[in-house]
Parts: structure tokens; sequence; C-alpha cells
């Protein structure tokens, strides 16, 4: 007797494109969102496209909530079409021809549902998604915030087991990003299914994922919690990207409370809840309170101390948990080691503020 397929996702498979291999064994739990990560080229776009079944593996199993998709020793292949799988690609891929409940309603309908049951099914998705008084409009006449989440909505709408987004929030300006990111989290938070999002932007990765996974030429190199990944990075890309503080709080002003008599003051006014982000090598470490015009002062004591590239990464706990990158030569003269009690401070314009 074989054993029963896992109720998330369970994907080992090999896939070929020329010189470029991917080579991948990946599974996910149902609500679990795991952001992919990795530089250009290593084969995220490939993995998702696998997954959708637009590309058929080499050799390998993929299954979804307990159905086979691909099983290539039994020679077993589910279209793309027939999977419930979501696939939101960069530019949405939206038809251009057909209005905003036209675009949702297509899945239904090709699924055989009639027109009018469908049409009033996403229109039930549009109101859900705020987007009501678009219906009948066509997508060049959508911001591309709106966009993203008629395409959202549309794949959401055939009650996909696993949703794939690949850069769901790259076509927006950086103005709108902060609150399509929010509502996107939101949404993805009532999603039972499994979700794998591809991004390049480390702040959508800490926001969004319970899970952050990271591809290098076609392999997975890390794959761990987004605090997991940031205290621990074991390659220089991840190291670079994701080692990130990240913290959230209520802002006032230019100030944001982030726990008992923990405050972080921040470069522009802001108010309610917000995160706020700054990278480790805008940490300054000193034995003695600086007397400097950072606005950032904060004492905490040493519990970590790795090497990392050219400088030292420092774990640091007290009112304000961080990371900070050092060089050597500070470490050396600070006589730095765990359990050393140290200030680190921070620019109040090093610290980016947005919206949770
Ligand atoms: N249609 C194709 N035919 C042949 N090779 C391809 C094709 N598409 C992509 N590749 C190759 O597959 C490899 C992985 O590409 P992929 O697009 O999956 O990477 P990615 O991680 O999504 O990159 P990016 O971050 O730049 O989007 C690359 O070496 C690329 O040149």
């Amino acid at each position: 007797m074989t054993a029963p397929l896992p109720p998330g996702l369970a994907a080992a498979v090999m896939v070929r494109r020329d010189e470029f291999v991917l080579n991948v064994e990946l599974s996910a739990e149902p609500g679990e969102v795991i952001v992919l990560l990795g530089p250009n080229g290593a084969g995220k776009s490939t993995l998702l496209e696998v997954l959708a079944g637009v590309l058929r593996p080499d050799t390998g199993r993929i299954s979804v909530a307990g159905v086979l998709l691909d099983d290539t020793a039994r020679r077993l292949h589910v279209d793309k079409a027939r999977r419930r799988v979501g696939f939101v690609v960069q530019d949405y891929l939206l038809f251009p021809h057909m209005n905003v409940v036209e675009n949702v309603a297509f899945g239904l309908r090709a699924r055989g549902m009639r027109r009018e049951h469908a049409q009033s099914h996403a229109i039930a998705w549009l109101e859900r998604m705020g987007l009501e008084g678009f219906e009948r409009r066509k997508p060049r006449e959508l911001s591309g915030g709106q966009a993203q989440r008629v395409a959202l909505a549309r794949s959401l709408i055939v009650d996909p087991r696993l949703l794939l987004l690949d850069e769901p929030l790259a076509a927006l300006d950086a103005g709108s990003r902060p609150k399509v990111r929010a509502e996107l989290r939101r949404h993805l938070e009532s999603y039972p299914g499994c979700t794998i999002v591809v991004t390049h932007d480390p702040i959508e990765a800490m926001l969004l994922a319970t899970r952050v996974v990271v591809l290098e030429s076609g392999e997975i190199v890390q794959d761990g919690t987004p605090s997991e990944l940031a205290r621990h990075p074991r390659t220089e890309y991840v190291a670079r990207l994701v080692g990130l503080n990240l913290l959230r709080g209520t802002a006032s002003g230019t100030v944001v409370e982030v726990g008992p008599h923990a405050v972080v003051a921040v470069a522009r006014e802001v108010s309610g809840a917000v995160y706020v982000a700054f990278p480790p090598h805008a940490v300054t470490i000193s034995t003695d309170r600086p007397v400097g015009s950072a606005r950032n002062v904060w004492p905490g004591r040493v519990t970590d101390v790795e090497a990392h590239g050219d400088l030292v990464r420092l774990t640091i706990d007290g009112t304000v948990p961080m990371l900070a990158d050092v060089t050597p030569v500070a470490v050396a003269d600070l006589g730095l080691g765990p359990g050393s009690d140290v200030w680190a401070s921070v620019k109040a314009s090093e610290v980016t503020v947005y919206p949770a």
C-alpha cells in the first residue's frame, strides 16, 4: 500500500533548461506562505512554472492537497488548466479585451459554470477585494494596485490549493506598494492553501513570509523562518538580502513604540500600526554611551558573534533586539564577545517605516 499524499505541497523535481538545471525538494503545509528568494537566474520562475504545470519536470513528483499532479515515473502530468493551482505573474496577464468581471469569472467559465452564475461569484470576489464600482472597467483603466487585486481575485475564485505569485508587487510604484503589500498580507493570512511568493524585495519577504526558501543556481541553499535566516544567513546572498532588523510597533509623530520602554525614532511623521526596519550595517556599536547626533541609542548585550563575509555579525539582546554588522577591528578594539554590554545607535534617517 502506498502512503497517503500530504495535505499541502510535496515536490521533488528536476528540470533542465539548456545548461541550467533545477533540482529541488520542497514541501509546505496548508496555510504556509513561502517566500522564494534568489539571485537573477537562480530558477525561481522555473520552479513556479513547474508547479503550475506550465513546464513539465524531466524527473520527479509533485502533489498538492493529496492529489498527484506530476509523476514522471508513471508518465503522469495533469495539465495546467486542470490543476487547482493559482498562478499570478508579474505583469498580471489580465485579458485586455475583457472587463474586470469577465477577467475574474474566467476560471469558473473555463470550468463550465454558467455565465450569470460565474459573474455573480466574480462580483462577490471583487467586493471582497475592495473593487466594487470597477466591474465594467477594462484592465487598461486600472491602476497597478487595482490590477494586482483583480489578478489575485481571478486566481482565488477557483479555490486553488496552491497559490503561486511571481513578483506580485513589482509593477507597482513605490508610493502604492506598502498599502497593496499590507492588503496582500491580509488576504494571504486568511487563505487556507499554501502560497509561494517570488520577490527580490527583502522587506516584502520579511513581511509576507512564514518561511523563506532561498534558491541559488537551481538548488535550495537555505530554508527557515525570516528571523532564522536573518540571524544565520548561510550564503552571502542571503546575508545581504535578508539581514534586516524588523520590528512592529505603534507610531505617533516621529516616534514608534516597539515594546515596553522601547521606542524607535524615525525621520518622517507616521501614525498607527507600522513596521520599522533598518539594516545591521546601519548600527553603530560602542561600549560607552555615545554622545553623537543619533536619536536612537539603546543599551543591550551581545549574545552571539559570527563571522559574516568581511564583517562580524553581532546578535544583540535588549529593549530593542537587533543584529549589528561591525568590522573585525571594532570587535577587537572594543573587546566584544558574548556577554559584552554595549550601546547600539542608529540614525533616524537609516530607519525605514511603513504601515503594518
Ligand atoms: N524558456 C527558457 N529556455 C531556456 N532556458 C531558460 C528559459 N527560461 C529561463 N531559462 C534559464 O533558466 C535559468 C533560470 O531562470 P529563471 O527565470 O527560472 O530564474 P529566476 O530565478 O526566476 O530569475 P529572475 O530573478 O531573473 O527572474 C536561467 O539560466 C535562464 O537563462
